[in-house]
Parts: C-alpha cells; sequence; structure tokens
C-alpha cells in the first residue's frame, strides 16, 4: 500500500506527516506539494521540531504529478481546500483522496450523524409548515439552533499552515499532525517499526 500526503509547498505539514508514518511503520509514504518551490528544503520550523522529537528526515519539495496520483492507493491532505484542488486537477483520484483528519477520525461520525439527524427533525418541521400546518415559530427556531450548535461543536478537518510560526506553532501542528497519525495506523491497521 502507498500512502501519500499532500500539502501546499511540502516543506512543513506534509513533510512532517511523511516523515512520521515513515518512523512509525514500514508503509510505503511520500508527500507532494500543490504550489511548492521544486526542491526547496523544509522548512527551519520543520526541520527543528522533527529534530526535537528524535527523528530523523531530509526531504526536498516537489509538486504532485499524475503519476503519483496514479502511484498511490491513498492520498491525504491537510485541508479540504487541497482535496478539492487534486479532485479538480485529477479527477480520477476522487475516491482515493480526503483530509487527514477525516480519514483517520473515520469523518467525526457520532458528530455527523448528530447533524445529520438535526436537519431531518428541521427539514420536517419546515415542510408541515409550508404545507400549512400549524408550526410554532419557536419550535422551528429552535431546531435550526440545534444545527447551528452542533455544526459549531464539529471539529474542523484542516491543519492550518505553520508557515512562519514561531516553534510554539511548529509544536503544535506536529502534535496535531501526530494524533492524526496514530488514529491513521490503528484504522490501517500498519506494522509498526
Ligand atoms: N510555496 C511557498 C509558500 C508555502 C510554503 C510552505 C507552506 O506550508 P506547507 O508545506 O505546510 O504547505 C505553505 C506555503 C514557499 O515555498 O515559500
Amino acid at each position: 500500500m502507498k500512502v501519500l500526503f499532500v500539502c501546499t509547498g511540502n516543506t512543513c505539514r506534509s513533510p512532517m506527516a511523511e516523515a512520521l508514518l515513515a518512523t512509525k511503520t514500514t508503509v510505503d509514504v511520500d508527500s507532494k506539494g500543490l504550489m511548492a518551490r521544486e526542491g526547496a528544503d523544509m522548512s527551519e520550523g520543520t526541520k527543528q521540531v522533527l529534530a526535537a522529537n528524535g527523528i530523523v528526515f531530509d526531504k526536498q519539495a516537489s509538486n504532485l504529478t499524475e503519476t503519483d496520483v496514479k502511484a498511490a492507493d491513498l492520498i491525504l491532505t491537510m485541508t479540504r481546500q487541497h482535496k478539492r484542488m487534486i479532485q479538480q486537477q485529477f479527477p480520477a483520484a476522487i475516491d482515493k483522496t480526503d483530509t487527514l483528519k477525516a480519514y483517520s477520525y473515520d469523518a467525526f461520525e457520532d458528530e455527523w450523524q448528530a447533524l445529520k439527524d438535526a436537519y431531518l427533525v428541521f427539514e420536517e418541521k419546515h415542510q408541515q409548515q409550508v404545507s400549512g400546518e400549524d408550526v410554532p415559530l419557536a419550535e422551528l427556531a429552535a431546531s435550526y439552533q440545534a444545527i447551528e450548535t452542533l455544526e459549531a461543536r464539529l471539529p474542523s478537518p484542516d491543519i492550518p499552515d505553520p508557515f512562519g510560526g514561531n516553534a510554539a506553532v511548529y509544536l503544535e501542528t506536529f502534535k496535531t499532525i501526530e494524533a492524526a497519525i496514530d488514529q491513521l495506523v490503528k484504522r490501517l491497521n500498519l506494522t509498526k517499526k
């Protein structure tokens, strides 16, 4: 199995994900950027946070190609925008592309289900009102409020770019990615090193 991580510059987030997965498991892994400067070194913050966590890793940035997309079994992006860009450029990759977080945490299943249920309740009340039934406005408002509350609680699947941030920002990004990678290892039942 081949896992491919994708971010913007291929100098911060996707190299961290690649380094972590390569250190923890025997799976075939690579990383690419969507707007990378070909040959660029990893950012200083990335080098430092990897070294501080005992990870020996080196990488030169490069851009995602059709060959990479074809060779990968699973393409995991750092944000929903990366996912959309890949799906636009390489429509054949749709079924094997997701954000790292949503895929690793199995798309936050419980939270999504609660939100779907809340939409159904709201839709039903709305339909009743449209078809002339006497639905109290407060009831309609309350079911809409429930949707907003659940949406606000839904964790974002995006991992923001630490580029230009200080060591604390890089460490936070590293921790977020490491937690997601640990989930990924469990979900895919990968062989640990
Ligand atoms: N591509 C630009 C900007 C950039 C760099 C890194 C970056 O972070 P990441 O590698 O996590 O996408 C985002 C954008 C550069 O190399 O300077």
